[in-house]
């Protein structure tokens, strides 16, 4: 068969109904052009569909050839297979069966000789006629090209078995009220290319179908974030800690910078780094006598340290800003605390952060720290190393490695790696250290107190969890997709039962 593709089917048909007027049978058109009739009526069908072309409905019953009689009409009826077997010399009996195989000799023997196209001359078969017609192969093309043959030889292929009566389906055609010489595909949608080409003009929409029942509501999902917080919060509280306040985004330089003893020239503080506030630009008030504190800790030091050496300005500190870091949120606590009358603490907080930084697939310009801290008296670098093997390992995180860093206000400071077991890689989880003399003196903390701190952002964890690699696919509109996240690995077992 010849080609079978539709497109080119419905492009030569469509042509042809153009150029004829009307296709009076689909069959006769099928087999003119060497196209499957099953590809014709598909097309004829479809065609009627969007009113193209219109059709009438044939059927008739007709005869079909027997697989058979598709063998004899590509190799010659078994008769004449045998009849060619013969050579002028002749050939035995069984040299002819070998040449033809059982079959074709069973039938073809027989019919060979009773018309008398070869004939036995012991021991050899032997040729009658030098040539002879295969009449037999000739009506089986005939019946396959449609055409009428007379009852007896249609009675003699029936009782050959190599025809049968089927019902045969098809077509007649004429151009339908839409009749185009290429089919248009309505438009689903009003496209930014079809403005702009200007080819909205001419096109053809799709009518609306009111009866669709469209996609099934889908509602009440958690959040990815929301779920990885709540196991985080479960953590801290299994581990004795608090919560603090963080319900202010808005906070002054000064507790976001200078409380930690960062200094007023660091880059971090920079408008490139940080949204500072256009209304209300400066705070309102601050303790003035730990400011004084602050202050002189920034110029010159105390409490064992020479300061930073620089003439630290109030107007600096008293800049609002979006908060950076949940640190801030630390400060203000432990300075709290040490008012109050120091007790040992275990705090911590999940909440969002700004950083006026470029938005691409790791990194956004808000986002959640997680913090933890700890005071009390006598800590060490191994108690702060100890818990964040507790904590990580309440994750699933049981391997840990630590690398020096640097922070203002801690010292030592340590990034955190952990071995993710699923991903079978280190991965970098946070940040850590100790907070210095300078921050915690001033505040009034009692000497011999320290306190121990980590911070890491929420969003990491979850899109490890999630297997999320763009970060924007938390936030938004885009976050809609989350409703089929499913987390890869637990933070611990408990997660996902907050549905
Ligand atoms: N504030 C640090 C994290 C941190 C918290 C506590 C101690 C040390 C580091 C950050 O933003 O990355």
């Amino acid at each position: 068969m010849g080609i079978q593709d539709k497109e080119t089917v419905e492009e030569i048909f469509l042509a042809d109904v153009n150029s004829v007027g009307e296709i009076l049978d689909s069959g006769e058109w099928a087999l003119n052009h060497s196209i499957d009739h099953g590809v014709v009526c598909d097309v004829i069908k479809s065609l009627t569909g969007f009113e193209l072309v219109s059709s009438k409905e044939l059927s008739r019953e007709s005869w079909v050839l027997e697989p058979e009689a598709e063998d004899y009409v590509q190799h010659g009826s078994a008769e004449m297979q045998v009849f060619q077997a013969v050579p002028p010399e002749g050939i035995t009996l069984a040299e002819l069966k070998a040449k033809v195989g059982e079959k074709v000799f069973s039938v073809g023997h027989k019919n060979a000789m009773s018309r008398k196209w070869i004939q036995m001359q012991k021991p050899l078969i032997v040729r009658k006629l030098d040539s002879v017609e295969d009449s037999v192969r000739n009506h089986l093309v005939t019946i396959q090209e449609g055409k009428e043959l007379s009852p007896e030889v249609i009675k003699e292929l029936k009782s050959r078995k190599l025809i049968s009566r089927r019902l045969w389906k098809g077509y007649s055609v004429t151009k339908g009220p839409k009749f185009a010489l290429k089919r248009r595909k309505p438009a689903t949608d009003v496209t930014r290319e079809i403005l702009q080409n200007g080819s909205w003009k001419d096109q053809e929409y799709k009518e609306y179908n009111f009866d669709a029942l469209g996609l099934p509501v889908e509602g009440g999902y958690l959040h990815p974030l929301l779920k990885v917080r709540a196991a985080f919060k479960k953590i801290f509280l299994g581990m004795g800690f608090e919560e603090m306040p963080t319900n202010n985004f808005v906070e002054s330089s000064f507790w976001n910078f200078d409380a930690l003893f960062q200094p007023q020239a660091h880059p971090a503080r920079d408008s490139h780094d940080t949204f500072f506030l256009k209304t209300p630009a400066k705070t309102i008030e601050l303790p003035e006598d730990y400011l004084q504190r602050v202050k002189t800790v920034h110029e010159v030091g105390g409490y064992e340290s020479i300061g930073y050496g620089y003439n630290w300005k109030r107007e600096e500190a008293e800049k609002n800003l979006l908060r950076t870091h949940t640190t801030a949120v630390s400060s203000r606590m432990l300075y709290k605390l040490a008012q109050e009358g120091f007790r040992p603490k275990r705090y911590f907080s999940i909440d969002r952060v700004f950083r006026n930084e470029a938005v691409d697939r790791t990194h956004l310009c808000e986002f959640h720290q997680i913090e933890g801290l700890i005071c009390d008296r006598g800590l060490t670098l191994g108690d702060l190393i100890g818990v964040l093997y507790e904590f990580f390992g309440r994750l699933g995180m049981t391997k840990l490695r630590f690398k020096p860093a640097y922070n203002p206000y801690t010292e030592p400071s340590a990034e955190i790696f952990g071995y993710h077991e699923q991903l079978k890689k280190w991965v970098e989880i946070g940040n850590s250290g100790m907070f210095r003399p300078e921050m915690l003196l001033p505040m009034g903390l009692p000497p011999g107190v320290n306190v121990i701190a980590w911070g890491l952002s929420l969003e990491r964890p979850t899109m490890i969890l999630y297997g999320i690699d763009n970060i924007r696919e938390l936030f938004g509109h885009k976050v809609a997709g989350c409703r089929d996240y499913q987390p890869k690995c637990h933070p611990d077992g408990e997660v996902d039962k907050q549905h």
